[in-house]
């Protein structure tokens, strides 16, 4: 199969680094049951239609635009987590076939097991995506991971008892845990007070920085994707939503949220993403 090179995105920096996502010609189409009087009929809903992105290796990309484009259904194709319609996805050159280690996920909802203590939850994950590893060696993995998020005290707790930026911290260090080469986080901070949101995106950001595994976040905060990204991937509307523009963030590493904030280049492009969520949420308005 001949791998072409997308073309809307850098196709100038492509020879320079590697790929490590590359989404060609996507499309993903939802059908939609909708009952009435004598039948049951179906109608299709295009979420996705030719999108076209290149994600380089150790970068960070954060994924915005206005609510309902798509951004969640992007990330769950990239996870494996549903069949797209027509296109192609390539991790590190190999076509997708589904979700796999190499890809840690980090949702919203922090989706911990409630029944599992913190530690447990990691050492589930593990078990699946390490099986080599010895109960042992799960134990003190989860431990390792724990430790790094400020969570180690309360590695036997259960989700019940341990407050939501607590929860995040698992799912964050349980997502690491697997040693993925990317991360894919659907708004993770989102539902966290503002404190442990500037927080926990601080601490983040650290780990990133010293691992630098490929990232992709999707986020409602221009703020948080500028504190964060290498490059911001702006969708448009949907449906039938498609890469709109990619604007590059070259601010340096690492970064002081306090420092960049009064950069002159943080304030221009925050000025350029409010503007385009603000045409991009009008367009919604106005079909709708
Ligand atoms: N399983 C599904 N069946 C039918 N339609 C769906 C399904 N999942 C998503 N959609 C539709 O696809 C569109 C994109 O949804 P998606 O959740 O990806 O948007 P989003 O950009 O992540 O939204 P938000 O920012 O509000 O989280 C929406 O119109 C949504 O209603």
């Amino acid at each position: 199969m001949t791998k072409s090179v997308p073309s809307s995105v850098d196709s100038i920096s492509y020879k320079e680094h590697e790929s490590h996502v590359e989404i060609v010609n996507l499309s993903k189409v939802f059908p939609i049951s909708r009952p009435s009087l004598f039948n049951k009929k179906t109608e299709n809903y295009v979420a996705l239609e030719g999108v076209n992105l290149d994600i380089k290796k150790n970068t960070f990309v954060s994924l915005i635009g206005p609510s309902g484009c798509g951004k969640s259904t992007l990330l769950n194709l990239l996870a494996g987590l549903d069949d797209f319609t027509s296109g192609e996805i390539f991790i590190e050159g190999k076509p997708l076939v589904g979700p796999g280690p190499d890809r840690g996920i980090i949702f919203q909802n922090y989706a911990l097991m409630p029944w599992l203590t913190a530690a447990g939850n990691i050492e589930y994950a593990l078990e699946t995506a390490c099986p080599e590893l010895s109960t042992s060696q799960r134990r003190e993995k989860a431990r390792y991971f724990l430790n790094m998020v400020g969570l180690e005290r309360s590695m036997n707790k259960f989700p019940k008892q341990i407050s939501g930026g607590m929860k995040q911290r698992v799912a964050i260090a349980r997502a690491l845990s697997i040693n993925p080469s990317m991360l894919l986080m659907d708004e993770p901070f989102g539902a966290l007070d503002a404190l442990t949101r500037s927080y926990l995106q601080e601490e983040v950001l650290k780990i990133w920085e010293k691992n630098r595994v490929t990232a992709l976040l999707i986020t409602h905060s221009i703020e948080e994707a500028l504190l964060m990204s290498d490059k911001i991937v702006l969708m448009s509307s949907g449906p039938s939503a498609n890469i709109a523009d990619i604007i590059d963030v070259p601010l340096p590493r690492p970064r002081i949220r306090n420092i960049i904030e009064k950069d002159s280049l943080f304030i221009d492009i925050k000025l350029q993403l409010e503007d385009h969520l603000l045409r991009e949420t009008r367009a919604v308005e106005e079909s709708s």
